[in-house]
């Protein structure tokens, strides 16, 4: 499957981008002759010390006594982004890839010249969880009310499910008593998958009605579930699995691509009564093997309809279904028993979270006259009139806030933010950081993890081998008073047992927990205790936004997700926010207040030291320093760091075309992006050793979708302007690549 580590093969170029200060912040005098030194290329009278800037920093809080924020904006010292230092490097090609703390850098301060924000929010008032939307029904008495098999009720007794929810009360009558198709819209964690499994099983039970011996596993396949990712379909087969365990005659299967055709081939042989999917394999299974019967198949069931489509499916899932219709339907089984319990005709159930156009697209294609079933009164007008936000609901007990913090505040916001929620003993034990492209999220786990010895120790089982570069000890965030929290990475261009076990570790880890991931882990996963969901990076579309908060606040259950945004145009996607909820405003101030209140513990040594009694700016640039210097004489994670800001340059052109207007590439201010990655290179040579490796490297574009090997190829054929390039200035360069790169923009959507 397409994958997020495709990012690679877009360059942001190798010529040195101009960097874009803007100077705000100071009197008009400190303006003028900021800019002034700009234009003229002199450095700041700091450069003229001959000092390092690890040196300078360490000494500027000596000499002033104060901290770095006492300083005036003016003060050369402080201008951001502005060359502060050439190396004996400087005059090597730009861009070159000098190594650690070589090449020209920027030091910039992190409270100044930050954009302001635009809107005043009213303060929070107190937040009083409502009513949950998604919880199962206390004016049901329970399952069998729904009129379902005794010994499935009592299967769903073993697993702690007692009433139905709102959805459940929809589907499920209408799928036992009728065979027509059915679009069903409900919000994330309200329980679609019992909806459309419990129907269904209930009706095979009906054929054993006469005896189990009637049905075996070779009489037939009776279902195919497909979904979109290995992760949702595995997930869908274990729940399958624990429903049918008191059923041996019943056998449910998972073909998902992440073993050998072979097995695969082999299980189908063997027989099985439900299949789960992944649409490629089923169309190649389809294709290639004979032992497939599609004839005795009532119900195709399409999960997650919106992301099947996202991910550019369509074709596999119409050869699905057009193979299911030219099949004809057999009415009995070859051992005699009749079909009769089951639907006179193939039913196709589409389910969604979200309404987007595609799975209106995917509805016509796979649906006859279906009814629309919704938990909520009134949705099926809204979906009627195609009110596509007024369907992205969040669940209501879900409590939403948003931070808005300047780019060069985001890393240790993030960090303080992290530290305060796991140092309340209990309160947050398992949190998800989404964040845009597999570069950052290793950039991330690299840098909070404890960096020697920090795997967390594990029986030697093969989950451990898996698990042994994606699960790790926290650095930073760890509160001495509570106790360790676990790290956990996940993204799509690690291997699937790796992927398997991350997920399986962080759903089973006993002690606070922290996953950081991109959008392969937003669709459908269930891991029902997860308290905190972070968009460290907003989603790509407002959808994707939903369905990742939606990983919190599960069937009934609390939740909270935060959301963090610039200053500036990314404020106007708020209101688009409130579409899915009121989300409340938290001030980036109070949360670095918040978490840096206790001492940080610097797992690296370096010169800044963190130290007690002083203010929340101090420490927040102690910390900043410290990220800084500690990249400096890291090699591997400067490079990570590098490749994470490259990519998320990329990543962030990708967001919709509706959207983009609050996403918008050329009001992103790249040193201080750079500085949120704890990076001193100007912007516009970051990219330059890594642009070489990645153009000779010839297999990653094998590695591409179609869209993205067109961009590749652009990239690649774009190689003789990439000189020209080099004299334009930064803007006009990035919004070429924009423009270049949004032929592969829902790449960046596949996690
Ligand atoms: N009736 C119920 N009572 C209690 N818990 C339930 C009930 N039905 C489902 N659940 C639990 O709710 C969680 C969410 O269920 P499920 O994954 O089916 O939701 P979903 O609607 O498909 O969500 P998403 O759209 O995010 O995929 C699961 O942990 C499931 O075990």
């Amino acid at each position: 499957m397409a994958d997020d580590g495709m990012l690679m093969n877009f360059e942001l170029g190798s010529g040195p981008l101009k960097p874009q200060v803007k100077f705000t912040g100071g009197s008009w005098r400190d303006r003028k002759k900021a800019q002034k030194s700009a234009k003229l290329g002199s450095r700041p009278a700091v450069e003229r010390s001959g000092l390092d800037d690890d040196q300078r920093s360490a000494k500027r809080q000596r000499v002033d006594g104060h901290g770095p924020e006492r300083r005036t904006e003016g003060d050369s010292e402080h201008r951001p982004d502005f060359p502060r230092k050439k190396t004996a490097d400087h005059g090597h090609a730009p861009g070159q890839n000098k190594g650690p703390g070589k090449g020209r850098q920027v030091v910039s301060r992190l409270f100044s010249f930050n954009p302001e924000q635009k809107t005043t929010f009213d303060d929070e008032a107190e937040w009083k969880e409502p009513e949950p939307t998604n919880a199962p029904l206390l004016t049901v008495a329970n399952f069998g009310s729904l009129t379902i098999s005794s010994r499935l009720v009592e299967a769903l007794g073993k697993m702690n499910l007692e009433r139905p929810t709102a959805i459940q009360q929809k589907v499920i009558p209408h799928m036992l008593s009728s065979s027509s198709d059915a679009f069903v819209q409900a919000e994330t964690g309200s329980g679609k998958t019992f909806a459309y499994l419990l129907p269904i099983l209930h009706r095979v039970l009906l054929l054993s009605a006469g005896g189990e011996q009637q049905i075996h596993r070779d009489s037939g396949i009776f279902a195919i579930i497909v979904a979109p990712t290995r992760e949702l379909a595995k997930q869908t087969h274990t729940v399958l699995e624990q429903l049918i365990r008191p059923f041996p005659w019943l056998v449910s299967t998972a073909i998902t691509g992440g073993e050998s055709k072979k097995a695969e081939k082999a299980r189908l042989r063997k027989g099985i009564s439900f299949l789960v999917a992944t649409p490629g394999r089923l169309a190649d299974h389809i294709d290639n093997t004979k032992a497939l019967n599609l004839g005795t198949v009532r119900w195709l069931i399409l999960d997650e309809g919106d992301r099947l489509m996202d991910l550019g499916f369509e074709e596999d899932l119409r050869k699905a279904i057009n193979a299911l219709k030219q099949v004809e339907l057999s009415k009995t089984l070859s051992s005699g028993v009749s079909l009769e319990p089951l639907p006179d005709r193939r039913v196709t159930v589409l389910c969604s979270a979200t309404m987007k156009m595609n799975v209106q697209k995917l509805g016509e294609m796979s649906l006859a006259d279906a009814t629309f079933l919704a938990a909520e009164k009134g949705a099926e007008t809204v979906a009627e009139n195609k009110d596509e936000q007024a369907v992205h609901k969040a669940p209501a007990q879900l409590h939403q806030s948003h931070i808005i913090v300047p780019a060069k505040l985001r890393l240790v916001t993030l960090m303080a933010y992290l530290k305060s929620v796991f140092s309340r003993r209990g309160h947050t034990m398992k949190a998800i950081i989404f964040m845009s492209c597999a570069d950052t999220v290793d950039f991330h786990y690299e840098l909070l993890k404890i960096p020697e010895n920090g795997e967390v120790p594990q029986p030697a089982t093969k989950d451990a081998e898996n698990t042994s570069k994606t699960v790790a000890k926290a650095a930073y965030i760890t509160s001495l008073a509570s106790p360790e929290v676990v790290l956990h990475r996940m993204h799509g261009s690690l291997s699937q047992p790796v992927r398997t076990a991350t997920l399986k570790s962080f759903s089973a880890c006993k002690s606070p927990s922290l996953l950081i991931t991109t959008d392969v882990s937003s669709r459908g996963l269930d891991i029902p205790s997860v308290d905190l969901v972070i968009e460290y990076d907003p989603a790509f579309s407002f959808a994707d936004h939903i369905h990742r908060i939606g990983r919190t606040a599960r069937a009934g259950r609390s939740g909270d997700a935060v959301i963090f945004l610039l200053p500036g145009t990314e404020e106007g996607y708020i209101e688009l926010l409130k579409a899915s909820g009121s989300p409340s405003p938290l001030s980036y101030e109070s949360v670095l207040q918040k978490g840096l209140m206790t001492k940080l513990e610097f797992p690296v040594e370096t010169t800044a030291k963190p130290e007690d009694g002083k203010s929340y700016h101090d420490k927040a640039e102690t910390l900043q320093l410290h990220l800084e210097q500690r990249l400096l004489i890291d090699s591997k994670r400067l490079e990570l760091a590098r490749n994470g800001f490259k990519s998320h340059i990329r990543a962030y052109a990708t967001h919709t075309r509706e959207e983009r207007v609050h996403f918008d590439i050329t009001q992103l201010h790249l040193g201080h992006v750079a500085k949120a990655y704890g990076l001193r290179d100007p912007p516009g040579g970051i990219g330059a050793g890594l642009d070489r490796k990645a153009k000779g490297n010839k297999d990653a574009g094998k590695r591409t979708a179609k869209g993205v090997k067109g961009a590749k190829k652009d990239d690649d054929d774009d190689s003789d302007s990439d000189k020209q390039d080099q004299a334009k200035p930064a803007r006009a360069m990035l919004m070429r690549k924009s423009r270049m790169l949004t032929t592969g923009a829902s790449e960046f959507n596949i996690g």
